[in-house]
Formats: structure tokens, sequence, C-alpha cells
């Protein structure tokens, strides 16, 4: 596995039960000026489902997918809750390693899909424990691309129509988050169209599709990527939707409230046929391309002016 002794999983984390619910989100928007309206709503989402995240079910099927791919030692930590990063990076240098990989849970450009994960990485290393290498963005993956295809064909089997529009979706960031992602801007959108087309080639298609946003966050005075995913099913003129999230590399929270109840409940209010495509999660194709992340050279890091942190307000 090139240089590294070990594989750190480095996600966003999810609340467990219940009583995590409100911690765990007031852990995800500290500082951040997400109103406390758009918060409950959200803690509401996570209650129907008995206050439990699917993510983090969904990280252990992915380290269980990748230990028998791997030679190395698996370990996981979460930025918002348990295992919190810090309390891991502690056990990995207890346990010796050297150089781990690190391998974020997030595939594409930007404050929030990647920047952030590098302010992780600088807050939980340890003077003596591992060095963290950060694995590159992998949207334009084959192995990435190859999980998301195969999917999309699964939802077009579904929805038995090949007519059926692909409608792609990402979490929507706020419009100046876009316009600093990359080095020259525009880098979270560029990558989520770029693997929109592979995905739609692999598949052999010649239909236009579509990228739209979804889980839109943050005070209403801010403009975010827009149209939203239900505004736009509400305008299209498709016959079919599949909705394909390839924004998101598990079945997320965002995933399972605002596109399989939200946007399935709206499909069915406009007679409109709708499926949606699973996520990448443990299909072989994605989990092989961690172990050749791995095996690549190791990567250049991302310079430190682009994706910058958007402005800090008073929560
Ligand atoms: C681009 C992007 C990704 C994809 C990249 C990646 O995967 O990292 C992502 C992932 C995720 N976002 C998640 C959850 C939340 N995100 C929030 C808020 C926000 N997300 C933002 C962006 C993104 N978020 C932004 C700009 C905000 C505004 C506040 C801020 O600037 O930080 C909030 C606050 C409430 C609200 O939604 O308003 C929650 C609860 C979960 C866990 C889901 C689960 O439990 O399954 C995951 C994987
Ligand atoms: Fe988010």
């Amino acid at each position: 596995m090139g240089n590294y002794d070990a594989l750190l999983l480095l996600s966003f984390g999810g609340p467990e039960g219940p009583d995590d619910v409100m911690p765990f989100l007031e852990n995800v928007v500290r500082g951040r000026g997400v109103p406390r309206e758009r918060l409950l709503e959200v803690a509401e989402h996570y209650q129907s489902f008995g206050g439990v995240s699917p993510i983090n079910g969904q990280n252990r099927d992915l380290i269980e997918a990748l230990r028998p791919e791997l030679d190395v030692p698996i370990y996981w930590g979460n930025r918002n809750w348990h295992p919190f990063g810090e309390d891991t990076v502690r056990r990995m240098k207890a346990d010796g390693v050297r150089k781990a990989a690190v391998f974020a849970t997030s595939a594409f450009a930007g404050y929030s899909s990647c920047r952030q994960y590098y302010e992780d990485i600088a807050r939980i290393s340890v003077e003596g424990g591992p060095e963290l290498v950060k694995m590159r963005h992998f949207g334009d993956h084959p192995g990435f691309v190859a999980a998301m295809a195969d999917h999309t064909r699964q939802a077009l089997d579904r929805l038995g129509r090949d007519d059926a529009r692909l409608v792609f979706t990402a979490h929507s960031i706020p419009v100046s988050m876009a316009e600093t992602a990359g080095p020259s801007g525009g880098l979270y959108e560029a990558q989520l169209r770029r693997s929109a087309e592979l995905v739609s080639r692999a598949l052999g298609r010649d239909q236009p599709w579509e990228l739209v946003w979804q889980s839109r966050s943050g005070p209403p005075q801010v403009p975010w990527l827009e149209p939203d995913v239900l505004d736009h099913l509400r305008k299209t003129s498709a016959p079919a939707v599949v909705l394909v999230p390839i924004g998101f590399v598990s079945d997320h929270m965002e995933v399972v409230f605002d596109l399989d109840v939200e946007a399935r409940q709206l499909a069915a209010e406009l007679g409109l046929p709708l499926e949606r495509a699973a996520t990448a999660g443990t299909h072989p194709a994605f989990v092989r391309m961690v172990g050749e992340l791995m095996a690549e050279p190791e990567p250049v890091p991302c310079a430190l002016t682009c994706c910058p942190a958007p402005v800090r307000r008073q929560a």
C-alpha cells in the first residue's frame, strides 16, 4: 500500500440515538450562522429516523469491505461525532502508526468537501503521532464512476423506462464558496459536471442530463447554488426521472430524507415516475478504488489559498 502503514477513514460523523441529535448538530454549525429554525427542522429529520444517522453504519460497512482489500490496519475518525478524529489519532500514535493515508468521505473540491478535512487533519495531528496524508479528489476516478454508473443503471431498470432523464444532485453550497473552490474558482461545480458526464457516458447515453442542488442550509439572505432539486422537479418537462446523488459517497441523511422522503413525495404528487440511484457505498469498484488511491504517488496537498473558509458568523 505505497508508503502507508495504516488507513484513516475521515468522515463527518452523525448521531447514534435521539439524545445525540442536538449536541451533534451544535458541533456541525458552531460559528456558521445557520438559523435556529433550520437546525430544529434538520433535528426532526434525524428524529424521524430514530435519531440515528445512516452515515455511521455506512462507514462501518465500508471498513469491513476494505479489510480484505488492504494489507494495513484501518482506523475511523469523525469531525462532528464519536469516534472523534482526535481520539482515533491518539490511538494510532499508541499503536505506533508512522504514516497513514487519509480517505475523506467526500469526492470533490470545495471548503466543506475538501478544505475542512485538511483543517480536521491539522487539528487532530499530534506530536510524535502519525503523518496524515490526505488522498486526492476522486470524483473522476474510474472506480467511483463505475460504481455510480452501475447503480444508475439499476435505478433505470427499476423504473423500467429508457426515456428517463438523469438528474444528478449534490449538496448546495453558498455561491461565494462555489466561486472560491479550487485554485481558480468554480471547481466544485466543474468536478461534479465532469463526474456526471463520465457516468452518463459510461452508460452509453447521449441524452442530456441535469445537475441540480439539494439540502440548502444557511440564512435565507445568503445566495446558495440553485436550482434546488424540488424546484427542478416541479418544472421539468422530462417524462420520468432518475435522481443520481453524485455529490455523496454513501446514503447520508440528506439523501434518505431530502431525496427519498421529500423528492419522492413531490414526484408522487406530480405524477412523475422517479427512482433514486444508490450512492457508491460499498460497491466493489469503489472499495477497490481506495486501495488504488493508496498505491498512487503521494498526492500533492491542495494549496493553502484554495477553497478558503467562509467568513465566520456569530452563532
Ligand atoms: C458540500 C457539503 C457536503 C458534501 C461533502 C461531505 O460529505 O463532506 C456535506 C456533507 C454532509 N453534511 C452533513 C450534515 C449537515 N450539514 C450541515 C450544514 C452544511 N453542509 C454544507 C455543505 C456540505 N455538507 C454547508 C455549506 C453547510 C452549512 C453550514 C456549514 O458551513 O458547515 C448541517 C447543519 C444543518 C443543515 O443542514 O442546515 C448538517 C446536519 C452530513 C452528515 C449526514 C448524515 O448524518 O448522514 C454530511 C455527510
Ligand atoms: Fe452538510
